[in-house]
């Protein structure tokens, strides 16, 4: 890497994004300030209305909250963590056997967002592999670090259990039943992805991902370290702070799709740091890979017209080949110019 004048390491020129691009050196000072964002006890059920409420609230001003008392074991969270961090740390020649530009393969590994079409490159390293239903596709994962399956087989499997729950309550923060998705849950996917930020030497020069939402339905993501950051409802970057056990919750395009613009998917991105390295695992959450996905039949009257075209994952893996994601968003594809939008 090459040195400033004084010695200390430089970002190579790839990653360097145009200064309107930048992270706001805010977040970088002793100034950095987490936002005070919503989170929600998944144990008060004592109180439902309350707990729906919440969820409502935080569904319709930002698509982003975070849960406690989910109920995923400490030990089970900090066993994927660890063997993450023990995949990161195998010798690169290692990784490089699954490395893989292609978005259709189960199990790959990567750098940077999109070698093909990308100008600029992120600051990340990742692994990404199907993981639901497990037994399906555990036997691809890595063999190496030998704990990884069993670790990150834990987690995954409770994790999707933790998204059907989750589900249930949003399903019905809309006033619909809450079980009306069960089957397309149980056949939707789950995608994890495993992402590793390195110290960066020049923090305010990169981002480790760049803006975007998800794509599927819901994500619930572990972070390591700080640098998670969402735009809120002022449209502010906003850093979501370590919160000690809980997990984060983002809505997705699809989840905006269905409940008609109600609900809003978060634009979110991943700021870097000098002094450590972050992890974070992302569980992305979908109905089936092959199913069109419209806002639901219960959602759509006359007040209310359909407010987005159907899509696919195909659609979107299309739109991701073709496209820059930092220069739009999928899901602007999708709304369709009508009278909705006066009544919002
Ligand atoms: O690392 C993070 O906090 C964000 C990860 C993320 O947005 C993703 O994997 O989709
Ligand atoms: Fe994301």
């Amino acid at each position: 890497m090459a040195a400033n004048e004084d010695g200390s390491p430089l970002v190579p020129e790839r990653y360097v994004l145009p200064p309107s691009q930048r992270p706001n050196p805010r977040h970088f000072g002793p100034d950095a300030s987490p936002a005070t964002l919503p989170v929600i006890d998944l144990a008060q059920c004592s109180d439902q209305s309350q707990l729906l409420h919440q969820v409502r609230k935080a569904c319709n001003d930002i698509g982003f909250f975070q849960v406690v008392n989910h109920g995923i074991p400490e030990a089970v969270v900090e066993g994927a963590l660890n063997c993450a961090t023990d995949f990161f740390n195998l010798p690169a020649e290692e990784k490089m056997q699954i490395m893989s530009d292609d978005v259709r393969e189960p199990v790959r590994y990567g750098t940077s967002l999109n070698h093909v079409i990308d100008k600029i490159h992120f600051w990340r390293d990742f692994i990404k592999h199907y993981s639901h239903p497990i037994s399906d596709w555990i036997d691809l994962w890595p063999s190496n670090p030998p704990s990884y399956k069993e670790k990150m087989g834990a987690y995954a499997t409770a994790v999707q259990a933790l998204q059907v729950r989750i589900m249930h309550i949003i399903l019905e923060s809309l006033g619909l039943d809450p079980n009306r998705l069960d089957s397309e849950l149980e056949h939707g996917s789950q995608v994890m992805a495993v992402n590793c930020y390195p110290a960066c030497p020049q923090p305010e020069l990169a981002l480790g991902m760049p803006p975007h939402s998800d794509y599927g339905s819901l994500t619930i993501l572990l972070q390591s370290n700080p640098g998670l950051q969402i735009i809120d409802q002022e449209n502010n970057w906003v850093s979501v702070p370590l919160n000690n056990g809980a997990l984060i919750v983002h809505l997705g395009d699809q989840m905006e799709v269905m409940s008609n613009g109600a609900y809003k998917s978060v634009v979110h991105r991943a700021i870097v740091s000098s002094a450590t390295r972050r992890l974070s695992i992302a569980s992305l959450h979908s109905l089936g890979l092959q199913r069109r996905i419209g806002p639901m039949q219960d959602l759509v009257d006359e007040d209310h017209p359909a407010s987005y075209g159907e899509f696919s994952f195909g659609d979107f893996l299309e739109f991701l080949s073709r496209n820059d994601i930092t220069k739009g968003r999928f899901i602007d594809t999708l709304r369709t110019n009508n009278k909705a939008k006066e009544h919002q």
